[in-house]
């Protein structure tokens, strides 16, 4: 069992967007934060200056996430997200700026930093892009608002069906998808900021791994998925001045995030006493619930602005992040043996039938083997890594079996019936490595989930033990 990681940042005072919200000229009010290393504090002016140094990327990055990312490598899930009112911050956590880039770009360089340097161990990154915006999930990736569903199945866990999922094998291949996706992704103006995103954002990175040279000892296969995510800011419409689409986004975005915390209060809470945890409430919750109190590393980002008129909404944030806290997750490599050596030993024995017979009978082992690997969910989720890593034996065993099939195609059609045989299109997605038939989500041992969580009483918002705070500049 690990507690999730909470660390709370301070925005700079950003004046235009606190007048705009306060137009009074007491902007900053007579108050101030005052930030330690552990404990934020109100004080009035006259109690001197406030400390706290500057909070880059870099430094939140390394103090909360960094760690994260050799844990993915190694076959663990793990999700960071930013989590705080409007206009704190969370864009700028997550994706930063030219000079002090955010946790995303960071994340990716590092993932393929650890890949380049684990040399015994051979890699495939996929990567999607996900919004949810109006409850509704859109696919980032592509152009149509697809209103994608989440799915559950024994194999895979919950998943979001129909999500594009992109082969990478490098950062800037990445860094081009993430752009395609900023220009996808709902932004709005509203007082509070000029460009407020208007839905929570999901970039997630799937990451499979075998040993090298190992396939014929049946290694396990490591899959294990790193989400990154942006949440959209809980607002006040008095403040943000919204209405109309904005007013009804923001709707949406207020119940999500009531329904987030709502998880966290009752992960937080005494296990007896917890009951049912409402991860179904919202979709984001379902998305996100292996991170909370599941089978992942977890780490949040909860920002702040630090001008005295959001009090509430920085006690608000602070609480989020004092509960927070005190969720564990238990988090265990994800390892898929079995699987691989039955996906195996299938194709070993179809090489011997292919390689010795001559007969008739050829037909009928290529129909029983295809409609085994058509039933193996898992064979089609490990089928990327499969082609790339057994590369040309795979794609001239498949050749062959294409031409097996056009033969039989030929002789006799009746002897095929719907359920037992593939149709053109299962043909064409054995045949190449098409995004369309990898699996969007990852396979969850659901065995391995468990909402347990360490009892321990949640300290007085002010004083987050153990929270790494970073004040402003
Ligand atoms: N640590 C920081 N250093 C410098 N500028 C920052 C920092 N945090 C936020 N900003 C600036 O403040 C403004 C609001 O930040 P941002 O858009 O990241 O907020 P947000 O929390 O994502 O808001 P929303 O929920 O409305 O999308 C932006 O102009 C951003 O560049």
């Amino acid at each position: 069992m690990e507690k999730i990681s909470v660390a709370v940042r301070f925005r700079p005072p950003n004046p235009a967007a606190a007048a705009a919200a306060d137009p009074s000229p007491a902007v900053a009010g007579d108050r101030e934060w005052r930030i330690d290393d552990t404990r934020v504090t109100l004080l009035h002016r006259s109690a001197g200056p406030v400390p706290g140094a500057a909070a880059t990327n870099e430094r939140v990055y390394g103090t909360v996430v960094r760690d994260l990312i050799g844990a993915v490598v190694d076959g663990f899930n793990a999700t960071a997200f930013a989590y705080g009112q409007t206009s704190s911050g969370k864009t700028f956590t997550m994706n930063g700026s030219d000079a002090d880039p955010g946790i995303i770009p960071r994340a990716v360089r590092d993932v393929f930093d650890a890949v380049g340097q684990t040399d015994d161990r051979e890699f495939l990154v996929r990567v999607s892009y996900m919004e949810i915006y109006n409850e509704d999930i859109n696919d980032l990736l592509t152009i149509e608002d697809q209103k994608l569903q989440i799915k559950e199945s024994l194999e895979r866990g919950v998943y979001v069906a129909g999500l594009r999922e992109e082969i990478v094998n490098n950062s800037e291949q990445v860094f081009e998808l993430l752009q395609l996706g900023e220009a996808n992704r709902h932004f709005g103006e509203t007082n509070m900021n000029a460009r407020s995103s208007r839905s929570h954002t999901i970039f997630r990175m799937v990451i499979e791994s075998s040993a090298k040279n190992q396939i014929d000892n049946g290694d396990p296969i490591r899959v294990s998925v790193l989400n990154l995510v942006d949440l959209a800011g809980s607002e006040r419409n008095h403040k943000t001045g919204t209405e109309g689409v904005r007013l009804n986004e923001a709707g949406h975005i207020n119940k999500s995030l009531l329904m987030l915390g709502n998880v966290i209060n009752k992960l937080s809470e005494n296990g007896k006493q917890r009951g049912h945890i409402p991860y179904r409430d919202s979709k984001l919750t379902r998305i996100l619930q292996p991170a909370l109190g599941g089978n992942a590393k977890t780490s949040i980002i909860c920002t702040a602005a630090p001008e005295e008129m959001h009090i509430e909404e920085t006690r608000g944030t602070l609480k989020f992040a004092s509960r927070a806290k005190c969720v564990s997750n238990c988090a265990q490599v994800n390892e898929m043996l079995l699987f691989l050596k039955r996906q195996k030993r299938e194709i070993e024995e179809l090489r011997k039938k292919l390689q010795g017979s001559h007969s008739e009978g050829l037909e009928q082992v290529v129909l029983k083997l295809r409609n085994d690997m058509h039933k193996s969910e898992l064979s089609v989720i490990v089928w990327p890594w499969n082609l790339k890593r057994k590369g040309s034996y795979e794609m001239s065993l498949e050749h062959h079996l294409i031409e097996q099939q056009k033969k039989l195609d030929g002789l006799d059609n009746t002897g095929m019936s719907g359920d037992q045989f593939t149709d053109s299109t299962q043909l064409d997605s054995l045949k190449t490595p098409d995004s369309k038939y990898i699996p969007d989500g990852f396979v969850a041992r659901r065995s391995r989930y468990s909402n347990d969580v360490e009892f321990s009483p949640i300290p007085e918002i002010w004083v987050l033990l153990q929270t790494k705070i970073f004040g402003r500049a």
